[in-house]
């Protein structure tokens, strides 16, 4: 573990974008989505990096936008949420709701309670949890294929131990470019930090775009960076806030 922290360059507020994504690597994944036990300095702890960074710091997650803002009252800085489809301190990349959203999320809400899976609704989706279920997953994911496949305005999310169905041309490293852009962000070094498949491309986007992404946790990534879990992540991130 030790090996993965001596690694990563210190976090360096005064030229730094800091781009953060909040399950599984803000907080510890749990049970179901509801569970999550946020950390009780994590409020202050993004106030005291959005000042460090001029305002140059983001919440880039898969939640719905307003879960994220009742997970994290008390930080009234830029969020981005739904896998980059709906943000707070920029202009909303998807202004409208998807059509065909409702009938999709009552075909996925049917389909979860029928198999006894967990369904999770969101505002530009939804998901299935498997994660009571592990034998579920291929199934769950052809589920989903097919709904995707009749519904051509939304995509196939993966995520651990669920499937999603979001808005499709929307993504996080999409919501990085668009962040890129405002006054607060421009010319500063990104640095995103995440652990799933979902922030496989914005790692990429800060790899590439002069900066350097942390994967959190095991499994391949493309980041140049790695840290163990969040308990770390928060640990990094406080030595280069306190700096
Ligand atoms: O982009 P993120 O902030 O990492 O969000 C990705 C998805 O996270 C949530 O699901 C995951 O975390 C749950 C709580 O720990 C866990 O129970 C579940 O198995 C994980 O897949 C959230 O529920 C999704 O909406 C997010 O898209």
């Amino acid at each position: 573990m030790m090996e993965y922290r001596t690694k990563v360059p210190p976090l360096d507020c005064s030229d730094t974008a800091l781009f953060l994504d909040f399950d599984g690597t803000l907080v510890d994944i749990a049970p179901t989505p509801d569970a999550v036990v946020l950390p009780a300095d994590l409020g202050l702890l993004l106030c005291r990096l959005e000042e460090a960074t001029g305002g140059a710091l983001a919440i880039v997650s898969g939640r719905s936008l307003n879960e994220l803002e009742g997970f994290l009252r008390g930080f009234d800085g830029v969020m981005v949420g739904s896998h980059g489809s709906e943000a707070r301190g920029m202009t909303p990349p998807l202004e409208a709701l998807p059509e065909g959203l409702e009938a999709a999320q009552t075909e996925m809400r049917d389909y979860a309670a029928s198999r006894g899976l967990l369904y999770e609704h969101k505002s530009m989706g939804a998901a299935i949890h498997f994660r009571n279920r592990p034998d579920a997953g291929p199934e769950v994911r052809a589920f989903i294929d097919r709904l995707a496949i009749t519904n051509p305005r939304f995509e196939v999310q993966p995520a651990k131990m669920a499937y999603e169905l979001r808005p499709a041309g929307f993504s996080k490293d999409g919501a990085l470019q668009l962040l890129s852009d405002l006054p607060a962000f421009l010319g500063r070094r990104p640095v995103y930090i995440g652990d799933d498949t979902t922030d496989e491309p914005a790692l990429d986007w800060a790899e590439t775009h002069g900066g350097f992404g942390i994967k959190v946790g095991e499994g391949a990534s493309c980041a140049s960076q790695r840290l163990p879990d969040p308990a770390a992540v928060l640990e990094w991130l406080r030595a280069g806030g306190a700096r």
